[in-house]
């Protein structure tokens, strides 16, 4: 693994540089082997004080989009293979690849583009992210357990930490917002630029992959960077506070980096991808008083405190008491999610909010599109989500509705296409 390059979470190479400006200073190749280089304007920082614009590296030791600082929006998708030809399979990794470097890269889908293929053409790239910038863009791959089936020959390869997830106490799944082969998720901080590379790579799958369901997210609920404010998430909270941080790699390595030894040695430097449609009852959860909202999440509202304490990064104290008993209670959401209740266990969250209109009797299909990446989530999410679901008193203002796990390989070297570690193991 030491011959990999390292990518740079969320580096900055660029900004203000839009795709077509970007193709037509250099060649496409050119640009592609050295974004970092050509791309180095320096760009104003976001109200996080993380730069917005530019260009987070394709390729590196881990895939981008998992400690990369969480950008603002999310396209997610998972496909279903609908061939039983390995071959074409491969080859429909081999075109995702090249495309996703392009489009990381602040360049059109592919060379010909959104205008070079003719007058008599179905044009290449579709063309809505011309002129955007490249706006961090980050594409990462996953694998469910059902590819994994006889199919394609894997079923041997499959790690023993990738299996379907259990039914949780209250699960309310919907099948069709659930599972599926290969999931890649799109971060950017233009949705634009997000909806439009997976609607490319959707397009160019045609005959060998379709969607089976995916979803978009915006306004970041948490951040993976210690140099992020903490956003909020739609009960008004801040969410992201305890999360694991790219500046800490020691704890990387131990909850979310899948070690060589861990299991199968195609997942050394992945992750695992965790995703969960979970709904908010935004109208039940409106007509909470403040108190009880606070003793829900265990956390103040105004400056996102533990109970019974006053700043935001205090530390979580469980047991610290007043006159009436423990300062967070002992169903508070952060009283049963923390490491200190579950013997050390810690994820990497990096979930979204979600408004999909409202439902049959008017109330907002809203939630949270809950991501966490783990080192193996049969040892981290599932006993947390056991816990949590038995005992969190956030469960009267949830609902689980969707849910999948995907096994997110390394990253890639030059040359290297998604899944090559696994389909030529
Ligand atoms: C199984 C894991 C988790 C699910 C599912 C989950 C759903 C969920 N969370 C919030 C709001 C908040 N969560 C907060 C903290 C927090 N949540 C989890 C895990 C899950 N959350 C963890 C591990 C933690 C950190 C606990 C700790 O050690 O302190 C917070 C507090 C701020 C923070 O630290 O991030 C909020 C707020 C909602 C609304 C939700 C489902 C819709
Ligand atoms: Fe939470």
């Amino acid at each position: 693994m030491t011959d990999r390059p390292t990518n740079t979470p969320g580096r900055d190479t660029g900004s203000g540089i839009s795709r077509r400006r970007l193709f037509g200073a250099v060649g496409a190749g050119a640009v592609i082997a050295g974004a970092g280089a050509v791309a180095g304007r320096a760009t104003g920082p976001d109200d996080t004080g993380v730069a917005a614009h530019g260009v987070v590296d394709f390729r590196g030791e881990h895939q981008a989009g998992i400690v990369t600082p969480a950008q603002d929006r999310m396209h997610f998708v998972a496909f279903d293979i609908t061939t039983t030809d390995r071959a074409q399979v491969v080859a429909m990794l081999k075109t995702w690849t090249e495309m996703a470097a392009r489009m990381t890269a602040g360049l059109e889908a592919t060379e010909d583009g959104a205008t070079g293929d003719g007058a008599y053409q179905a044009p290449s790239d579709t063309g809505e992210a011309l002129d955007l910038d490249p706006s961090q863009l980050t594409l990462t791959i996953g694998f469910g357990p059902s590819l994994f089936d006889d199919r394609f020959g894997l079923a041997p390869l499959k790690p023993a930490a990738l299996q379907d997830l259990p039914h949780f106490p209250a699960d309310n799944l919907d099948p069709t917002r659930s599972g599926g082969d290969i999931a890649i998720q799109a971060c950017a901080n233009d949705p634009q630029v997000a909806v439009h590379a997976i609607r490319n790579l959707a397009r160019v799958a045609f005959g060998t992959a379709s969607v089976r369901w995916s979803q978009l997210g915006f306004g970041r609920t948490s951040s993976t960077s210690t140099a992020q404010a903490t956003p909020r998430n739609l009960f008004g909270f801040k969410d992201g506070t305890n999360n694991l941080k790219a500046e800490d790699p020691d704890a990387l390595s131990e909850s979310v980096w899948v070690a060589g030894d861990d299991d199968q040695a195609w997942m050394a430097g992945g992750s695992y991808l965790v995703a969960r449609r979970i709904r908010m009852l935004i109208e039940q959860w409106d007509r909470a008083v403040l108190k009880e909202q606070e003793a829900v999440i265990g956390r103040d509202k105004r400056e996102g405190a533990p109970l019974g304490q006053t700043t935001e990064f205090d530390e979580l104290d469980l047991e610290s008491k007043g006159p009436d008993g423990p300062f967070v209670p002992v169903t508070a959401h952060v009283r049963l999610a923390s490491a200190q209740h579950l013997g050390g266990i810690r994820i990497l969250r990096r979930g979204y909010n979600f408004t999909d209109g409202s439902d049959g009797f008017g109330h907002l299909d809203a939630g949270l599109f809950f991501i966490a990446f783990c080192r193996n989530p049969l040892d981290q999410f599932v006993p947390m989500q056991l816990e949590l679901a038995r005992s969190d008193a956030l469960n009267e203002y949830i609902q689980h509705v969707g849910s999948a796990v995907f096994a997110c390989p390394p990253g890639l070297r030059d040359g290297e296409y998604w899944g090559q570690s696994l389909f030529e193991a």
